[in-house]
């Protein structure tokens, strides 16, 4: 790896920043009178109309789960909506189309464009508010107006929206439409030589996490599960790498508790990680990598993790996801206005993403371009509200810059002269006004879906897909000497039934404990007469339905396993299900032999038909982070336990 001579300066911000505060302005008023009130040139009061809110949908945003929750979502919408708002929906049809539907739709005078879907629809509709380094205007020249941007999380991470508090719940986003409360937001600016700015609204970021990224991007038909995919390919091949960064306006080292007397000079990092820019905190499905950052203070938060290996990751997974890793050696955060990034061995191979989006590699030149942009957005609703203030200043450097975009004015948006044109190609069957047409229902039919979980629960999830796919493949790579999963006559077994057909308990519970003693956890030896076939199987981490599969987990689980002990402590009986209490320990298969013990309990909720296994709960005393610790912690592989 190339290093090179180094410096590392920071100078202080000589450029006055506009102040920001967090503005609130309340258009509830304007919202449920659906009246947007046009004033003449004389300031005389002309006339009035609905206002018009463009919502841009992503079909295939959490795997097509947006297009589903979206068709759910429309009938509450006109329902809640509709009556003061013309609602128009425009479906996109592959990637950067959104960018083209917000453009027309502010030209058209759009009165917001609301994103629905996950962070890549709405940094395309963000990227839609800007047009050649300036923000669109409405094409009927309405001085006074600017479009609003809106979100609708639905995405598979929809990690801006947590920085809010927002979960993926669609109607509580339209209650947040609804009320109207505005505030404003930054909007980062990239300057990428032989390509157009590109803006981010949430966390941009370079090397590891955004390699990371990029290869999460092509595993999103697994979930979640996609960030743990991402991260494990990413470390293939990854090498820390020498970075040049240069800031502007930094005010306060929020390390080392100091203000920054330098500024616009280049410093050295060595052995960079990843690079984190966030104007919000979250990225990668939950980790709150920023935590510093404030989307409407005008600043954006840059945080370096420095010569990391890969177990550091393991060993730091959970303060990344708490936002507790800047006290981590290795890791320093600090506010600024701008920052340029170089890579000294110009090796061409770190990668660069904004949004969550794939922009290509840490580029040699670079120029960039400050544009002071005024954002305003709802805070409860993100409304994000736009004026273009200032632009224009350049620089010429060797790097990818990083900019925040702040202005201070406030313009009235709803102060609107213009019609909303209705003969937009763009707009499909459903973008008519909703008024008068509400649908008979008024209950909303979407169902809340998961997201903005808590940070423990996203590393508890990580640690079960973790897991799972560990067991896969492992699996793959069992030697085909291996013995065979042991098979067992229990695959004929018949349960015995009473006289209405229902399985007989006191059979159900022997077969459970027979289970035990067969050590199940580890070989996957269950009795399949007493499970319903879609039998829930859960624990803290998440849930699925299916005997087969958590046969296979815990198969691929023993093929993990050198040595196991598991047995039934206690069992208690209850009229809708039986709890038995365990104690197991092994020593992993690892070259450091780790030794895992614990004790837990699993309930079994049996069927009132079937009399059968339906669900299978199981809880863990131990600490996830105990559990995690014993994982890494060596062995000498010394342990009497049962052969497996
Ligand atoms: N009609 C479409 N067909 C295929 N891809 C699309 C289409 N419309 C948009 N896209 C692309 O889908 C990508 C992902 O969309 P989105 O961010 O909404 O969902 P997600 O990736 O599941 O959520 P998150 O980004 O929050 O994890 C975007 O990069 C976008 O360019």
């Amino acid at each position: 790896m190339l290093r090179s001579n180094c410096c590392i300066s920071i100078r202080p911000c000589t450029a006055k920043q506009p102040s920001f505060h967090r503005l609130h302005h309340s258009i509830s008023s304007s919202l449920s009178s659906g009246r947007i009130t046009l004033h003449g040139g004389d300031g005389s009061v002309s006339s009035s109309r609905l206002r018009d809110l463009v919502f841009v949908v992503n079909p295939q945003g959490a795997n097509g789960r947006t297009a589903k929750e979206w068709k759910k979502l429309l009938p509450y919408l006109r329902t809640r909506l509709g009556k003061d708002c013309n609602i128009k929906e425009s479906l996109t049809s592959g990637p950067s189309h959104a960018i083209d539907i917000t453009r027309e739709a502010i030209r058209d005078g759009a009165d917001a464009v609301i994103a629905v879907g996950g962070d890549g629809t709405l940094h395309e509709v963000v990227n839609g508010f800007f047009w050649e380094g300036k923000p669109v205007g409405n094409l009927n020249g309405e001085a006074n107006h600017s479009a609003a941007l809106g979100l609708i999380p639905l995405g598979t991470g929809s990690d801006f929206a947590r920085t809010f508090g927002w979960k993926n719940d669609p109607c509580e986003a339209v209650e947040r439409i609804a009320k109207g409360v505005r505030s404003r937001v930054d909007v980062g600016v990239i300057n990428h030589e032989e390509s157009d700015l590109h803006y981010f609204i949430n966390v941009a970021d370079v090397h590891l996490s955004a390699k990371a990224g990029f290869y999460a991007s092509k595993y999103k038909k697994f979930g979640s599960l996609c960030y743990v995919i991402g991260a494990l390919q990413a470390f293939m091949g990854h090498h820390n790498r020498d970075m040049r960064i240069k800031v502007k306006n930094s005010q306060k080292s929020l390390l080392h508790q100091s203000e920054q007397v330098n500024g616009g000079e280049w410093e050295i990092y060595p052995q960079v990680t990843a690079l984190c820019v966030g104007n919000a905190k979250y990225f990668g499905g939950g980790m709150k990598i920023t935590p510093n950052a404030v989307p409407g203070n005008g600043n954006l938060e840059v945080v370096v993790l420095q010569d990391f290996k890969w177990y550091d990751f393991i060993l730091k997974l959970h303060k990344l996801y708490n936002g507790t890793h800047l006290s981590v050696n290795n890791v320093s955060s600090r506010s600024v206005q701008s920052i340029e990034i170089e890579e000294i061995s110009e090796s061409g191979s770190v990668y660069v993403q904004s949004d969550g989006e794939h922009l290509g590699f840490l580029p040699r030149k670079f120029q960039p371009t400050h544009t002071k942009i005024l954002f305003k957005v709802n805070s409860s609703c993100l409304i994000i509200n736009l004026t273009l203030e200032a632009k224009q200043t350049t620089m010429v450097s060797s790097s990818l810059s990083f900019h925040s975009i702040a202005a201070a004015t406030v313009n009235p948006i709803y102060a609107v002269r213009s019609t909303f044109r209705r003969n937009s190609r763009q707009y499909f069957s459903t973008g008519v006004s909703c008024r008068g047409q509400s649908p008979p229902t008024n209950e909303p039919q979407t169902t809340t879906s998961k997201g903005g979980g808590e940070p423990e629960n996203v590393l508890l999830k990580i640690a079960w897909y973790g897991s799972e796919l560990l067991g896969i493949a492992a699996s793959a790579f069992r030697s085909p000497a291996s013995p065979p999963p042991p098979t067992t006559t229990e695959q004929d077994y018949e349960i015995p039934v009473d006289c209405s057909g229902r399985a007989v308990r006191v059979a159900v519970v022997d077969s459970i404990k027979h289970d035990f003693k067969r050590s199940y956890f580890v070989t996957g030896d269950l009795t399949p007469a007493v499970y319903e076939e879609k039998c829930e199987f859960a624990d803290p981490a998440g849930s699925f339905k299916g005997l087969a599969r958590f046969k296979r987990n815990c198969t691929n689980f023993g093929s993990l396993i050198e040595k196991s002990n598991m047995k039934l402590m206690k069992w208690e009986n209850f009229e809708e299900k039986g709890v038995g209490h365990w104690k197991f320990s092994c020593v992993m298969s690892f070259p450091w032999k780790p030794i895992l013990s614990a004790t837990g309990y699993t309930e079994y909720y049996f069927d009132m038909e079937s009399g059968k296994i339906c669900r299978h709960v199981e809880h863990w005393n131990v600490p996830k982070i105990a559990l995690f610790k014993q994982l890494l912690r060596p062995s000498r592989g010394l342990m009497g336990t049962t052969q497996n």
